[in-house]
Parts: structure tokens; sequence; C-alpha cells
């Protein structure tokens, strides 16, 4: 199923999780920061209206979506005790093959940390063909990738404490 006819930005509270004690790092490319500052609006209005605590949330910057890989992993040791990240990125089709080993690159490097580190990261890159695209997933007409993003945070920050038991 496509993004097309979804609301990303769709959630339902009452099927969620009481997350008023999660602690959430946000790490966020500087690359396209127009769609990247959206994506990162989305995640932290979703993450505060469903109970996280403003001084719960941490943002990080780093330059580009392929610093995202590394900007995650410091995270997650400089602040032991995060419950989840979520890794914002928006990278978009240019002339040359570059889009390509980027977004290879991202997938790669989050998943590599899913499998090594305790802690969830959250994939919110948008790999788009058109800047069009990438609008309409950062708060346009198909909502807001950062709020998908900040649900799956608070799910999988549950599934991971309940995992603990
Ligand atoms: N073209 C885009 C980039 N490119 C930069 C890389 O992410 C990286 O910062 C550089 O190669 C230095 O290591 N990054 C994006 O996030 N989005 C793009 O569209
Ligand atoms: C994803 C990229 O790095 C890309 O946007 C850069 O553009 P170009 O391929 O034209 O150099």
């Amino acid at each position: 199923m496509a993004t097309a006819g979804t609301d990303l930005s769709f959630y339902d509270k009452s099927e969620l999780p009481e997350a008023k004690d999660f602690r959430i790092g946000i790490v966020v490319s500087e690359w396209n920061n127009d769609i990247t500052g959206n994506l990162f609006q989305g995640a932290f209005d979703a993450l505060t209206d469903c109970g996280v605590l403003k001084e719960n949330i941490v943002r990080w910057d780093v330059p580009g979506s392929f610093e995202l890989i590394y900007g995650c992993k410091k995270i997650q040791e400089s602040y032991d005790m995060l419950d989840a990240v979520i890794a914002i990125g928006n990278v978009i089709q240019g002339e040359t093959k570059h889009f390509d080993f980027v977004c290879h690159g991202v997938t790669q490097g989050i998943t590599d940390l899913n499998v090594k580190s305790d802690i969830p990261t959250i994939f919110c890159v948008l790999t788009d063909n058109t800047k069009q695209q990438s609008i309409d997933r950062s708060g346009g007409k198909h909502g807001n990738k950062g709020a998908e993003a900040a649900i799956a945070a608070i799910k999988m920050a549950q599934l991971r404490k309940e995992a603990k038991f």
C-alpha cells in the first residue's frame, strides 16, 4: 500500500501505551531543512500530544542524512536512558546516482543500529523523487511522516519496556 490514500498523521491515542515516562532522542539532518524541520515538528507535536514530556525529548542536528547513522549511535551513548531514537532526514533525487548511495547507506546504517543496539531507532527518512513528494509527506496532503515516526517510537519503546520483564 502506498502513502497515497493514507494519512501519515493519523493515530488513535486510545490504542497507545502510557508515554509520560519515555525519553526520546531525535536526530535531524540539516539537508533540506525546510522539510526536515516540518518532520521534526510533526514528531515533536505527536510525541507531546501522546504524553511524552517536552523535557524528555532531546534533539541533535547533523549535516546530512548519511550522518544520521553516527548521530543516532552517539546520542544513545551520550544519554544512556533513552527509550527510542528517531532519525529524521530527506533525500531527494538529483542528477546523479548519489541519491541511491545515500539512501542505501542510511537504510543499512540504521538497520545495523537496530540490530546492534538495545535502543530502537525509527526510520523517518523521506527518500523522494521530487521536492513535491517531500512536501506532501511532511505536513502536506499525505500528512506528516514525523507524526508516524513518533507513534512508532512510542510503540517500540513500550515493546522494549515489556521485553525486559
Ligand atoms: N543530497 C542529499 C544529501 N547529501 C549529503 C549526504 O547526506 C552527506 O551529508 C554527505 O555525503 C557527506 O557525508 N543528504 C540529504 O540528507 N539529502 C539529500 O538530498
Ligand atoms: C541525494 C543527493 O546527494 C543528491 O540530491 C545530490 O544531487 P546530485 O545527484 O545532482 O549531485
